[in-house]
């Protein structure tokens, strides 16, 4: 077992993605869901010229040899209707977003005038006609598409479904997904310590990295090295759209997750990926489901889930973006690596005197959690490379809550 380039691999999976159907989820619900339908105003926004500042309406006429005093005959507060048309020599206090009234042409703002007694302000500068008003319609015009179909649903579409007064939208089903972890020597959270047991890590980690795209996974439990057992709990997984399996892909003699999805009539599209962790990573097909059967090493499955699960969810979901931001980064200390296979490396970020650096989080061993907890993003060392020294720019996956930490305060 050598296997597939990530790349290769990579594009097998998602060569084998679609979209689930469409579904209607309630605004409220909305956010990182895509959008199914293309969206259109449903009114001019704003619904006339309004103010952009707090100041006075005028004819710009009027204070084309400021300084100038003009008469106000108004206050128009946003939320309010002028009642009264500006003839020249007036003008009419206006609140940002207020409508302007008849007749004035132009918005000076408060800072640029100074009050006169018996209501009447000198104005100190000349303007443009059009200062400082948003027009009609600027934001939006009734009937035409605002967000179109295939739009992540982030906080400003959510805004600007709120604007179309959207209460429930159209978007992609989401996949329904189902993990299972597997192995005798595991140990369930609620059940008694055993110290002779491995905590089963994998079913939650797996269950966080789900949750982090916003879906929520069923947990089948721990299939027990009897086949048997496990063809019952993997039928069971055979109805989810999508299934996570950890563990039991190598090749050892009680591996059996492989041939037991054989016997369910699962078509194995590959099994081993040239990378590491996540070596054995096995993929396949199903009439209902997809089905990843990730490594049983803590570090292998994540890593396996970030760089093949994550993007085929999203794929599902209808995202365009299939994978997560990376960025350049000097290297803070020498890797060693032998050429063959890629490797993903769990490294901190830190920014020292403008530097922005990753820092390998310790001891890369797969079972090694902790220094995957502690990471805040994978470096991807190419398969071909022999070793990255000190100071050579590498790339780095960033993974979730990632802030740039450093001298100063942690800006990027
Ligand atoms: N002869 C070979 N042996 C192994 C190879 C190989 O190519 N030839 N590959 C190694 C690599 S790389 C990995 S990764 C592991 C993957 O093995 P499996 O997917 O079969 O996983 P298991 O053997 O079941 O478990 C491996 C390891 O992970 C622990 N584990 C499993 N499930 C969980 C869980 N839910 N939570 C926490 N820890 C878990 C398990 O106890 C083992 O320690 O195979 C190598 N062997
Ligand atoms: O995939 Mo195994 O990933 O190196 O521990």
């Amino acid at each position: 077992m050598n296997g597939l380039t990530v790349a290769a691999a990579q594009r097998c999976v998602i060569e084998t993605m679609r979209r689930l159907g469409t579904e209607s989820v309630p605004l409220q619900q909305a956010l990182g869901r895509v959008l199914a339908d293309d969206v259109r105003a449903n009114r001019d926004q704003p619904p006339y010229d309004v103010s952009a500042m707090d100041g006075f309406a005028i004819r710009s006429a009027d204070v084309a040899n400021a300084p100038a005093v003009l008469e106000i005959i108004e206050d128009i507060k946003a939320g309010d209707m002028p009642q009264k048309v500006l003839a020249a020599g007036q003008c009419a206090r206006i609140m940002t977003g207020a409508p302007v009234p008849q007749g004035a042409d132009a918005v000076i703002r408060v800072e640029d005038t100074h009050a006169q007694v018996d209501d009447h302000v000198q104005i100190a500068v000349t303007v443009k006609s059009g200062n400082d008003i948003r027009e009609r319609g600027e934001s939006m015009r009734t009937g035409e598409v605002v967000l179109a179909a295939g739009t992540e649903i982030t906080p400003g579409v959510v805004g600007m479904l709120a604007m179309v007064k959207a209460s429930s939208v159209l978007v992609y089903r989401q996949p329904r997904v189902a993990i299972l972890s597997t192995g005798d020597e595991l140990e369930g959270l609620d059940e008694p310590i055993d110290a002779n047991k491995i905590p089963d890590a994998n079913s939650y980690a797996l269950m966080a990295q789900v949750q982090a795209l916003g879906i929520e996974p069923v947990l089948l439990g721990i299939a027990r090295d009897d086949p048997d057992h496990l063809r019952g709990l993997l039928q069971r997984g055979l109805q989810f759209d999508v299934l996570l399996v950890s563990g039991g892909t190598s090749v050892g003699v009680h591996d059996y997750v492989r041939p037991t999805l054989e016997a369910l009539g699962v078509q194995m599209k590959f099994w081993g990926v040239a990378m590491k962790p996540g070596h054995p990573m096995a993929f396949g097909v199903a009439p209902l489901t997809w089905i990843f059967g990730l490594p049983g090493n803590p570090v292998s499955s994540m890593v396996c889930f970030e760089q093949f699960v994550a993007p085929a969810l999203r794929s599902i979901m209808g995202l365009a973006k299939l994978h997560r931001a990376t960025v350049s980064v000097k290297l803070a200390r020498d890797v060693k690596h032998r050429p063959g296979r890629t490797d993903f490396v769990r490294v901190m970020l830190s920014k020292v005197a403008d530097e922005r650096l990753a820092t390998p989080t310790g001891n890369q061993g797969s079972g090694i959690l902790h220094s995957m907890a502690m990471a805040e993003g994978l470096m991807v060392i190419p398969a071909e490379s022999k070793g990255i020294a000190a100071g050579e720019m590498v790339t780095v996956q960033l993974l979730d809550g990632t802030g740039f930490q450093g001298e100063s305060g942690g800006e990027w």
